[in-house]
């Protein structure tokens, strides 16, 4: 709104309202309208009303311009945009029809609450759908913890060792908040690299730094401007000695997504009870101020009944309200209400009645009560009555003076959100005292406007100077109510302001009384007026006190306080737009605006999270696919080596073996023949030294089957670290602890006794024998029936044989020297032949024994088995580890697909989010509370009226 001061009126404006009339009309016939306040009110509200002059009804003209199909837009003053404001003129009633005014002002009136109602239900719309829209939130924050936008705090200097007014932090790799010019934080800056290069920054970072990082969180795009800008879903994360930014940092997502859940609850639960208040038709108006400064007073004078007891001395102790009577059945009564109880009319335990002319023992009575609740008949016209005003339940409360003890519970009770308007009482002769600039300065943020009556200005000599000084300090505490200072500051005296008695004749000079006749007796014809009846001007409105000499000053002083009811009624009711609907418009939009910005982070962050995720499914994919075909491949490679190291040494154990066995007999063995008395014992040696030889080849097998193991544990090992690399889980492999299972079975399994025929090898001497010249026919005979009888025919056979062809006496002849010819030969023969007989004839023996003992293959197969055993360990380990590694490349791919698929989700919901909220402000934004004022409703008084 912009206040267009009239030329000829000097004391519009900022300055207070105690201008003096102003001149007549240059068109007195035709009644104007004026505007307060400034900006585009003027316009719309004078368009309104010449609407209202030009036409016959308000209906069609307004119904078919200004509201729109969707209905999700409240009332824009567009009807007349660029429209100049009229030319100012005092207003002044049609005195030839002052019905016609009157019936003007009653529609202008109608108009009015036509528009509040657009707004009211715009607003009432855009909390219903903001409430789903914090549902909807509270439900992706249960599923996608919603991150807190946070900045870091900006190092502080060394020197400075409290903690900073911290906002919140930031995740920024580094704690950098980048600064540009003016100290304005830019976006993180990218990771930096080892470099040197002028003009950057010589901290380059080393690539092993910059590996020891610890992985970034998604960068949160905020900056620290934006993170205080929260205003109702400001996290409340105090902790004593840690600043937010320390709090939040080392919270974890879930904890402040359980926060940011219990503070949209809170903001639910106020967005609820602001609708419900918005619907609301009644309307509270606290009046608060310093001690003494007439609060009181100033209740009757505006009731124009002394109904609230006034003092010198402090007097008021517990909230007064005071209601139209006709909401108590139309008694007039006092209920003052317990202490601790909270107040129901239609219980009676809740209060205690009183008759009217008993408030003064209840107000003083802080210890049994903390509140009254005064129902008057309020006996003006609709026109005049601010109770009783026909449009809105108005009720008055008194409250108790300022001082240190009572100014928490007044800024509590002002805070309340039923209380609309804040009327300060303050005394002209004291100004604002530290009690009354704590109140109102607390109370500027919660209510944008406070009505300001400066009280008791008759005693005021220097008055200019006393509204110059007080309108300063207004200035300091509340601009957005010294912006509009000529409307909510007042410069009054309430004591001057005739009152008829709480109970008795009624108003004064007129004749209802206390007792309820005034309403009906149509009291505000009777009712003084300024110029008349100087009886009546009497100390504040006594009746039969002396009359004012000063006629002309009382009159002024009375045509102020009206000027402050005009004002006021104003304030109340046309401004209703403000002081109801305000509240709810401030929150929607602070909400709003939260909203929009907290999803404006999470978009990004969800982005940002899409983007990281992607990039690491990228990575995740083949690395997956490669770790499953790695783990098959080394699956087969590794059975191979198996397989092949296994049957590599059963073969080559088994040829060893074999070798030795076969070739056991034509080795030296070192045994030294001792002589054929001890032919036994050789040939025991003999056997033992055999069966050595072959136990050593067995050993030379499991030396080179461990020496073969270690070469496979080892390629196992090659292919773990390849495939697996740090994650290869190596095992400890002591190959001194293979075949250590004793094996000197063989002695035993190999024990057969040496018998005497070992000692000759039939074979041997035969070849041996045929390599003599010139044997003797003993030998030969020996030979041939050695031969025979060696060949089985068994001794008896040979003899039997040797006398048949010799013939009995030839026999007998020659078997002497036969005999000992072949004992002479025989023994001969064994003397020599022993050391090489035996061996071959013990070797074959041990060979048949092996052989049927399967000596060879248990012996492979033992060494290869034990051998299969101890590769199965690290191939198992191996496979373990292919398998984890399989397997927590799967889960960490599941799990990039999860977040992916809930961050394209928050993604698309913070997206809608962001518009939504968006569109919501923009409807918010469009519900003009200014324009809904209509001028001229309140017919309090009208030549004051500035333009
Ligand atoms: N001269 C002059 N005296 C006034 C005016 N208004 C009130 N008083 C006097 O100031 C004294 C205190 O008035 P109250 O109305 O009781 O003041 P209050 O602010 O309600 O007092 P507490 O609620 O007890 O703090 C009374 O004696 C009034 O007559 C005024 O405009 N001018």
């Amino acid at each position: 709104m912009s206040q267009d001061h009239h030329p000829r009126d000097g004391s519009a404006g900022s300055s207070s309202s105690r201008s003096s009339p102003t001149p007549s009309s240059p068109h007195p016939r035709t009644p104007r309208y004026m505007t307060v306040g400034n900006g585009s009110t003027s316009a719309s509200a004078a368009a309104l009303m010449s609407t209202l002059d030009h036409d016959s009804g308000y209906g069609s003209s307004i119904a078919g311009d200004s509201y729109t199909n969707d209905g999700s837009k409240g009332w824009h003053p567009g009807l007349t945009s660029d429209q100049p404001t009229p030319e100012f003129t005092s207003r002044i009633p049609d005195e030839t029809n002052p019905d016609a005014d009157k019936d003007r002002r009653i529609m202008a009136s109608h108009v009015h609450q036509l528009y509040y109602n657009q707004n009211r239900a715009a607003l009432g719309r855009q909390i219903t759908k903001t409430v789903e829209t914090l549902t909807g939130l509270q439900q992706m924050n249960s599923k996608w913890p919603a991150q807190y936008p946070s900045v870091r705090e900006p190092q502080k200097p060394k020197s400075d060792p409290r903690p900073g007014f911290a906002h919140t932090q930031s995740t920024v790799a580094g704690g950098d908040i980048h600064k540009g010019k003016d100290n304005v934080p830019l976006r993180p800056g990218a990771p930096r690299r080892a470099a040197t290069s002028l003009g950057e920054e010589s901290t380059a970072e080393s690539s092993s730094a910059a590996e020891a990082r610890k992985p970034q969180e998604p960068e949160r795009l905020i900056t620290p401007q934006s993170a205080q800008d929260f205003s109702v879903l400001k996290l409340n994360m105090n902790v004593q000695g840690f600043t937010q930014a320390e709090i939040a940092h080392s919270m974890k997502k879930e904890s402040i997504a359980s926060l940011l859940d219990g503070r949209i609850n809170q903001s639910i639960r106020h967005l609820l009870r602001l609708r419900d208040r918005i619907e609301d038709t009644s309307s509270k108006v606290l009046v608060t101020g310093d001690l003494n400064a007439g609060k009181s007073t100033f209740c009757n004078a505006l009731l124009r009944r002394k109904i609230l007891p006034e003092d010198q001395q402090p007097c008021t102790s517990i909230f007064c309200e005071v209601l139209d009577a006709k909401e108590n059945g139309n008694l007039e009564e006092a209920h003052a209400v317990h202490k601790d109880a909270t107040y129901n009319r239609n219980d009676e335990s809740t209060y205690d009645v009183y008759p009217l002319q008993d408030l003064e023992k209840i107000v003083t009575d802080n210890q049994t009560y903390t509140q009254c609740k005064v129902y008057v008949k309020d006996i003006r016209t609709i026109d005049e009555s601010l109770l009783n005003n026909g449009v809105v339940d108005i009720s008055i409360i008194d409250a108790p003076g300022l001082n240190s003890d009572s100014l928490k519970t007044t800024a509590v009770f002002a805070r309340q959100e039923e209380i609309d308007v804040v009327v300060f009482v303050v005394s002209a002769a004291n100004h604002f005292t530290l009690s009354a600039k704590e109140f109102i300065w607390n109370a500027a943020h919660e209510k944008a406007y406070i009505f300001i009556v400066v009280n008791g200005f008759d005693n005021i000599r220097d008055k200019d100077r006393c509204e110059r000084m007080v309108l300063e300090q207004v200035a300091n505490l509340s601009p957005r109510t010294f912006k509009e200072s000529s409307e909510l500051v007042h410069f009054v005296s309430s004591n001057a302001i005739p009152v008829a008695p709480a109970i008795g004749p009624g108003p004064p000079g007129g004749d209802g009384g206390g007792g309820g006749s005034g309403s009906s007796s149509g009291p505000s014809n009777d009712f003084p007026s300024p110029a008349d009846d100087d009886e009546m001007l009497g100390k504040h409105g006594e009746p039969g006190s002396p009359p004012r000499k000063d006629k002309g000053k009382e009159k002024e002083k009375l045509q102020d306080f009206e000027k402050l009811e005009g004002s006021l009624r104003r304030f109340v009711l046309e401004k209703r737009a403000k002081s109801k609907l305000a509240p709810a418009k401030t929150y929607l939009l602070n909400v709003l605006t939260d909203l929009n910005l907290l999803a404006t982070v999470n978009r990004d962050v969800a982005q940002s999270e899409l983007d990281r995720v992607w990039q690491e499914l990228q990575e995740i994919e083949p690395a997956f696919e490669k770790s499953k075909k790695a783990r098959a491949e080394v699956s087969d490679d590794v059975d191979k080596t198996i397989e092949e190291t296994c049957s590599d040494i059963y073969n080559n154990t088994r040829t060893i073996i074999n070798n030795a066995i076969s070739q056991v007999a034509a080795t030296d063995l070192g045994v030294p023949y001792p002589g054929l008395m001890s032919a036994f014992q050789y040939a025991e040696d003999v056997k033992q030294a055999m069966l050595d030889q072959i136990s050593q080849a067995v050993s030379i097998c499991e030396e080179k089957a461990k020496h073969q193991t270690i070469g496979s544990v080892n390629t196992i090992k090659s292919l773990g670290v390849l495939h697996l690399g740090d994650e290869y889980n190596d095992l400890n492999f002591n190959s001194d602890r293979m075949f250590t299972k004793r094996r000197d079975l063989l002695a035993r399994q190999v024990d057969f006794e040496i018998e005497f025929a070992d000692f000759f090898d039939i074979s041997s001497l035969w070849e041996q024998n045929e390599k003599v010249a010139g044997t003797g026919m003993a030998l030969t005979v020996a030979s041939v029936l050695g031969g025979r009888m060696m060949g089985g025919f068994g001794w008896v056979d040979g003899a039997v044989g040797a006398a048949r062809v010799m013939g009995t006496q030839n026999m007998r002849r020659l078997i002497v020297p036969g005999l000992i010819a072949a004992v002479v030969l025989a023994t001969t023969y064994t003397l020599r032949t022993i050391p090489t007989t035996l061996p071959p004839r013990l070797s074959r023996r041990i060979s048949s024994t092996l052989s049927a003992l399967d000596y060879t293959h248990t012996n492979a197969s033992r060494v290869s088995t034990e051998t299969r055993k101890i590769l199965r360990y690290p191939a198992e380990n191996l496979h373990a580890g292919l398998q984890q590694s399989v397997r927590a490349l799967g889960e960490k791919r599941e799990e990039r697909v999860k977040v992916k698929k809930e961050s394209e989700v928050a993604r698309k919901y913070f997206g809608n989010l962001v518009r939504e909220t968006g569109e919501g402000r923009g409807r918010v934004e469009d519900v003009d509370l200014e324009g809904a004022q209509v001028p001229g409703l309140a017919g309090g008084y009208e030549e004051g009226m500035m333009v």
